[in-house]
C-alpha cells in the first residue's frame, strides 16, 4: 500500500470501529513508532514454530511469519547475549527502521518483550546470493544480466547507506550471504546496523568479525580501521565472486594464485580479463560489461583504501557504457605488498600500514589460522575510534 493510502486508512479507521477511538489510536501510535506487540509476532510465526524457522545466523534464529493484513515477514529473535538495555535497543531499532531503500531489506519494526528482543523485516522470497551462487542446484538462474543487475542494485543500496540515509551507515559485513534476492531478483542488503544492537557484547562481535573472512578489508582486519572504504572492499569481493562464480574464502588453489583477488588481478594485467568469467556465463555474457565490472571489482579491492572509489563513483562507473576507467593497483589480500610508487602520500596517515606489517598481519587471517585472526581483529576493533567521513555519527 502507498504511504498516502496508509495515512488515509489510519485517519478513517478509529472512527469506524470504536466508540471513543482510544484503543485504535494507541494501535496507530504503536504502528507509527514501528513497535510490534509480542503477541502479534507469536501469532504470525505460530509461536515461533520450528517449521517456520528460516535459519539461524550469528545474531539468532530467523522465523517466517504472516501478519493479519497478509504481509509476509521475517522475524529475527536476537540472541540474549546482548546486554543492551531495552530503551537503547528501542532507540537504535527506531533509527534503523527509518532506513528505507529498494536495495536494502526493510526493517518494518521491532519488539522488546521481557528479555526478548526481536526485529521484524520484510520477507524476501528468494535465497541469499551465496546459496544461489555457490550451493544451489539451479546454476542457470543467475545469467549475466541478473548478475549485472545484482551488482548495480547492491551498489545503489550501499551508496544509500553510506551517503543518503539519515546517518552514515557502514555495514561492516557485506558478503554474498547478506544479499537477499526478492521474487523479481532485486538484491537487498540484509543485516545493516546489527552491530549497533550489540555494543557491549564483545565476544559476539568478535565471532562475527572472524566469520566474515574473505571479505574484510586489510586495514580493518589489521588495525580495526573502519570506514566506508572497508564496505567498498567487501563489495569488490562480491563483484569478483559474481563474475567468477568462485567463493574467495574457498578459492581453488590449483589456479596458481592464493586467492580470487590475486588471480583476477594477474589475469587482468595480462589482458585476459574474460578468463576470470564463470564458464556458466558463456552464452549470456556481454564481454565489455564483464570486463568493466572486473575492473571495478579490482578498483574496489585495492590494498590502499584511499584509492578505492567511493560508492557514488562506483554507481557512476556502472551506469556508464563500458569505457576507460582508472588502472587498479594491487589488491589487498594476505601477503599483498604495496609498491611505494603506486601509493599516494596521504594514505599512510589514514591506514597507518606499511607493506611489511600489512603482509604479516593480514597473512595471519587466512582460513587455516582464524584463531589469531579473531584475536588480532577483536582487540583492534574494540580499541579503534570509528571515524565518520561526513561528520555524522556512523551506524554500522
Ligand atoms: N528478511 C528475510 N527474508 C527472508 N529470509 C531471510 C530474511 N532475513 C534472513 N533470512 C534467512 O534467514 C536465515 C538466517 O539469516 P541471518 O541473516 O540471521 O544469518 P546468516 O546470513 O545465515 O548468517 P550471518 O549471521 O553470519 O550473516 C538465512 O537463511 C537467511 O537467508
Amino acid at each position: 500500500m502507498t504511504k498516502s493510502g496508509t495515512c488515509i486508512q489510519y485517519l478513517l479507521k478509529p472512527f469506524k470501529s470504536k466508540k471513543d477511538g482510544s484503543d485504535d489510536l494507541e494501535k496507530i501510535a504503536a504502528r507509527e513508532q514501528k513497535q510490534f506487540p509480542f503477541e502479534t509476532l507469536v501469532s504470525a510465526t505460530k509461536n515461533f514454530h520450528p517449521n517456520h524457522k528460516l535459519g539461524e545466523g550469528g545474531f539468532g534464529p530467523v522465523f517466517k511469519g504472516k501478519l493479519e493484513d497478509g504481509r509476509e515477514i521475517a522475524v529475527k529473535k536476537l540472541s540474549q547475549s546482548s546486554r543492551q538495555g531495552k530503551k537503547e535497543f528501542m532507540n537504535e531499532a527506531k533509527l534503523l527502521a527509518r532506513v528505507q531503500h529498494r536495495n536494502v531489506v526493510n526493517l518494518l519494526g521491532y519488539c522488546a518483550h521481557g528479555v526478548e528482543k526481536l526485529l521484524v523485516y520484510e520477507y524476501v522470497a528468494n535465497e541469499s546470493l551465496d546459496k544461489l551462487l555457490f550451493k544451489s542446484g539451479r546454476p542457470d538462474v543467475l545469467d549475466w544480466k541478473r548478475r549485472y543487475d545484482i551488482i548495480l542494485g547492491i551498489s545503489r543500496g550501499l551508496l544509500y547507506l553510506h551517503e543518503d540515509s539519515h546517518s552514515v551507515i557502514i555495514h561492516r559485513d557485506i558478503k554474498a550471504g547478506n544479499i537477499l534476492l526478492d521474487d523479481k531478483w532485486v538484491p537487498k542488503i540484509a543485516d545493516f546496523g546489527l552491530s549497533r544492537l550489540f555494543p557491549e557484547d564483545q565476544t559476539h562481535v568478535n565471532t562475527r568479525v572472524a566469520g566474515t573472512n574473505g571479505y574484510m578489508a586489510p586495514e580493518y582486519v589489521m588495525h580495526g580501521h573502519l570506514s566506508a572504504k572497508a564496505d567498498v572492499f567487501s563489495f569488490g569481493v562480491v563483484i569478483l565472486e559474481l563474475i567468477s562464480g568462485q567463493k574467495n574464502s574457498t578459492f581453488d588453489l590449483s589456479l596458481d594464485s592464493q586467492n580470487l583477488l590475486e588471480w583476477a588481478y594477474k589475469l587482468y594485467k595480462k589482458g585476459k580479463s574474460l578468463e576470470v568469467m564463470d564458464p556458466k556465463l558463456a552464452s549470456s555474457a556481454v564481454p565489455d560489461q564483464v570486463a568493466m565490472c572486473l575492473q571495478i571489482g579490482l578498483l574496489c579491492t585495492q590494498l590502499d583504501p584511499q584509492v578505492r572509489p567511493t560508492m557514488r563513483r562506483v554507481v557512476v562507473m556502472l551506469s556508464k557504457k563500458p569505457g576507460s576507467l582508472e588502472e587498479p593497483t594491487r589488491p589487498g589480500y594476505p601477503g599483498a605488498r604495496r609498491r611505494r610508487s603506486s601509493r599516494p602520500a596521504a594514505s599512510s596517515s589514514l591506514t597507518g600500514t606499511s607493506s611489511e606489517s600489512s603482509s604479516q598481519a593480514f597473512g595471519s587471517t587466512t582460513n587455516n589460522n582464524s584463531a589469531s585472526a579473531t584475536a588480532s581483529t577483536s582487540t583492534s576493533y574494540l580499541r579503534s575510534p570509528r571515524l565518520d567521513p561526513h561528520g555524522k555519527r556512523p551506524m554500522q
